[in-house]
């Protein structure tokens, strides 16, 4: 018998029980929430009067709703009726049931995905799961960590246990040595690009191989993020020093004796040598260069070198129309060199990049320049208010306000409009975000994924460059 994966492992350690037709009931560690998924599963236990099994397995925060400016007269501050709505509600939820909330004026509140592994409630091992399908991110710790929907949720909080069926193994592996500048943002969209959005569907992805292993945590998280764009639901990297090294110390990881024993059991995730994947994908670090994305799907992306690719020569019918509509919503001719694509927003931030390697990165590219007179915005929306406050202790603020960024509070913001922070019909902008769908960004938006180098360097010339340049200067 061949040896298991790390998928299995996880798997089999969190396994309550299988029933004959293969489904399963795994038992779940951690649960995160936040307003958008959760008010009908409150709403739920409520009328079934139901308490939440295990109170401590639960934490929230206000991350899709909340405004990026203008908080001081806090959450009956905000404008919008319906995101007051919706903060207000997890509020007044987490205080019934007893939830601990980083509401939106703690400096622990941000995006979901970030506070989680920030505060050490994401752990190595742990099956974490939350009403959001990035819920993938957190699998970066050698966890399995998967997004589910809101009558999941109801159960999660009812229960601590979900029902599921097992995925296949599929290994993507990366090895070599990337070129100066290529983040983890431009491997994952790489990877998309090759395998496509469906290429994962069916599958729990485990990144490996020695540029995996040379990555940071925020790299690691920005691949796992996007594992749902990739179609597999849940995406993971082995336990290694890099993990390790994260978690010691952060607020809610474990502490002297415990933290050793969790330590030596952690070492334990990462799948055998003998352990066999259904599915194995092989990238060369060395080929992977900056990407942007062109079109309405992660998939549709390319090199920053490459032009924009022409329908014509997609052989493939239905690609070549998904290829024609895509091209038209992005007022984009075949063939036009990327660099040549004049952006109108600059938007660093999300779950994918707004953590403090990402905002070092940027501003790194940034120091001393000005942006481009041409664009209509730039900002950068941190990713928690403990992002912000780090940035703000390196003063990497001052260099995004002197070259002409807005600084804001965390939240999601711009990766999709449902706050202010929105684009205009037809407006191209270069984003940090996860998802370039048609009007993710605002109605008539146009959204090119790419790292926070990239668009850094894009601010800076109101199109896009291809950074390597920038790193082979500095040399
Ligand atoms: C609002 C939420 C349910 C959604 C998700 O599940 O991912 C959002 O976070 C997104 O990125 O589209
Ligand atoms: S930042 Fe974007 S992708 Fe992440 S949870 Fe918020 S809306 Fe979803």
């Amino acid at each position: 018998m061949s040896g298991k994966t790390l998928y299995d492992k996880l798997w089999d350690s969190h396994l309550v029980k299988e029933r004959a037709d293969g489904s399963c009931l795994i038992y779940i560690d951690r649960h995160m929430l936040h307003e958008v998924t959760s008010p009908q599963a409150f709403e739920g236990l409520r009328l079934a009067g139901r308490t939440p099994w295990r109170i401590d397995a639960n934490l929230a925060t206000v991350d899709h709703n909340v405004p990026t400016t203008g908080r001081e007269n806090g959450v009956e501050g905000i404008e919008d009726p319906i995101s007051r709505t919706q903060v207000r509600t997890l509020d007044d939820n987490c205080n019934e049931f007893g939830i601990v909330e980083y509401g939106m004026n703690d400096q622990r509140q941000g995006i979901v995905h970030v506070i989680g592994p920030e505060q050490g409630a994401t752990l190595p091992g742990m099956t974490v799961v939350c009403g959001d399908s990035h819920t993938s991110t957190h699998g970066a710790f050698g966890a399995l960590a998967h997004g589910i929907g809101t009558s999941e949720v109801e159960h999660v909080l009812a229960t601590q246990c979900l029902v599921q069926k097992k995925s296949k193994n599929m290994l993507v592996q990366v090895d070599g040595e990337l070129k100066p500048g290529i983040t983890g943002k431009d491997v994952m969209l790489a990877i998309i690009g090759k395998i496509g959005t469906a290429g994962g569907t069916g599958y729990a992805i485990e990144y490996a191989g020695s540029a995996i292993r040379g990555l940071s945590m925020e790299a690691r998280m920005t691949m796992c993020n996007m594992t749902i764009e990739a179609g597999a639901r849940a995406g993971m990297v082995a336990v290694d020093d890099t993990t390790i090294d994260y978690v010691k110390d952060r607020p809610m990881a474990p502490k002297g004796e415990m933290w050793e024993r969790a330590v030596a059991s952690w070492r334990e995730l990462k799948s055998d040598d003998d352990a066999e994947f259904d599915k194995v994908v092989h990238l060369d670090a060395a080929d992977i260069e900056p990407q942007v994305s062109w079109g309405t799907s992660p998939e549709m992306v390319t090199n920053v070198g490459d032009r924009v690719p022409d329908p014509a020569n997609e052989s493939d019918p239905i690609k070549r129309e998904g290829m024609q509509r895509a091209l038209k919503y992005m007022g984009l001719e075949p063939n036009t060199p990327m660099t040549g694509i004049q952006l109108d927003r600059i938007f660093i931030g999300s779950c994918t990049n707004a953590r403090i390697e990402d905002l070092r990165e940027a501003a790194s590219i940034l120091k001393g320049q000005t942006i481009a007179s041409t664009l209509k915005q730039a900002m950068v929306v941190p990713g928690s208010g403990m992002v912000k406050a780090q940035a703000e202790r390196e003063g990497l603020d001052r260099i995004f306000i002197d070259a002409g960024f807005e600084w804001r509070e965390p939240g999601c913001s711009m990766c999709l409009g449902m706050n202010p922070d929105q684009l205009g019909e037809g407006e191209h902008c270069a984003s940090t975000s996860n998802r370039n769908f048609e009007g993710r960004q605002g109605f008539g938006g146009r959204t090119h994924l790419v790292s926070p180098a990239m668009a850094a360097a894009a601010a800076i010339h109101g199109h896009f460059v291809d950074i390597s340049d920038y790193y082979d200067r500095a040399g």
